[in-house]
């Protein structure tokens, strides 16, 4: 059985697509990355599936609970962890008196273990705390009973790099112990450090579904490579090279080749491209120059993002047309469910 299974869910708000027609699976022990630009529908599908607002259409089950059905959820979300995207705190008690009473309702069987690693000041009132310590806070609250299933929106927001850090570190402890991960994230770096696949939601609709090192490896290389003496970008449009410039000049058209000057008197071009092929023919085809100096490096996973979020390319691989929707939903304003959330958490 898998620990999240949604099958077409929709969420409308009155008018407004919160995310449609998302279709996704998450198995146990699997860390799950649901990136999406400002707006894409992370919060709308994570609030619906921790079910603080229902859905338009579609199903969803969290755990074997079905997210419509509020007692199985109930008993559910006792293996559950949520970390919402703005915890919202009473702000006039302290940090204590909040674990507390989160113990109290869901259990606390790791809170000092947890507190090692983020130590908010506890005996200060929430209202006082930065935006970081609000965090750790939440983080905190979220696992000290242990859950089977943490829930995250955007979990790092707030942490300061070091934290970050520390707490992706944790994230993949805990993978190790067995437990699964669904946390929505705009950060792609993080996304990478500790996703095992990732889903793209993109006006909410899922773009893309798949490993993280099969979408690099179709993303490619990139390549940079200085040559001694003049060469146009032609000369390298060999197979599996994208994007060819030359000295900084594009491929496409009549583009003058400018050299460079290494300062001994010599002109050398750097030729620059993303390339996709074996790494054979392309050594190969780099040995017929006077190699100067060259780097072959991953692209960075934020030219991939604009490669699904870029109006061109995205649209290429949406798999649903975007037409707007007139009709099925529920015309139901939806209002912020915030107090039934900050009672959880
Ligand atoms: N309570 C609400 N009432 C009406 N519209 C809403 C509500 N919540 C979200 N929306 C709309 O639903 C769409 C998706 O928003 P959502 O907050 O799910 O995106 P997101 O991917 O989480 O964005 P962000 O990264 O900015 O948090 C947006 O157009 C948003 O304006």
């Amino acid at each position: 059985m898998n620990v999240i299974e949604t099958t077409g869910l929709t969420k409308y708000y009155g008018e407004v697509r919160g995310v449609e027609d998302l279709s996704l699976s998450v198995g146990k022990g699997e860390v799950f990355g649901f990136l999406g630009p400002n707006g894409a529908g992370k919060t709308t599908t994570i609030r619906t599936l921790m079910g603080f607002q229902s859905p338009t259409e579609g199903t969803a089950t969290v755990l074997g609970a079905d997210i419509t059905d509020a007692a199985a959820l109930r008993d559910a979300r006792g293996r559950i962890g949520y970390l919402p995207s703005e915890p919202g705190f009473d702000e006039n008690v302290t940090g204590r008196r909040l674990l507390e009473y989160h113990g109290s309702l869901r259990g606390d069987v790791r809170s000092e273990e947890l507190l090692e690693l983020f130590d908010p000041p506890l005996d200060r009132k929430v209202g006082q705390y930065s935006r970081g310590n609000k965090q750790m806070l939440a983080i905190v609250m979220a696992f000290m009973h242990d859950p089977d299933l943490v829930v995250m929106d955007e979990p790092t927001s707030g942490l300061d790099p070091l934290k970050q850090d520390q707490f992706l570190e944790f994230i993949r402890a805990e993978q190790e112990r067995g437990k699964t991960f669904f946390f929505s994230s705009h950060i792609l770096s993080e996304v990478r450090k500790v996703c095992d696949r990732i889903g793209i939601i993109r006006n909410g609709h899922l773009v893309e579904l798949e490993n993280v090192e099969s979408l690099l490896d179709r993303t490619g290389k990139v390549v940079r490579a200085n040559v001694g003496g003049a060469v146009t970008a032609e000369e390298f449009a060999i197979e599996g090279a994208h994007d060819v410039t030359v000295s900084g000049e594009s491929a496409e058209g009549a583009a003058p080749v400018t050299t460079e000057s290494d300062g001994g008197g010599e002109d050398s071009t750097t030729v620059s491209f993303t390339y996709t092929g074996p790494y054979q023919p392309l050594l190969r085809h780099l040995l017929n120059y006077d190699l100067l100096e060259l780097a072959i490096e991953e692209a960075p996973l934020e030219d991939i993002f604009m490669r699904f979020y870029g109006d061109h390319d995205a649209e290429a691989v949406v798999e649903r047309v975007e037409n707007g929707r007139t009709d099925g939903h529920d015309g139901h304003e939806e209002t912020d469910s915030r107090n039934a959330e900050a009672a959880d958490v």
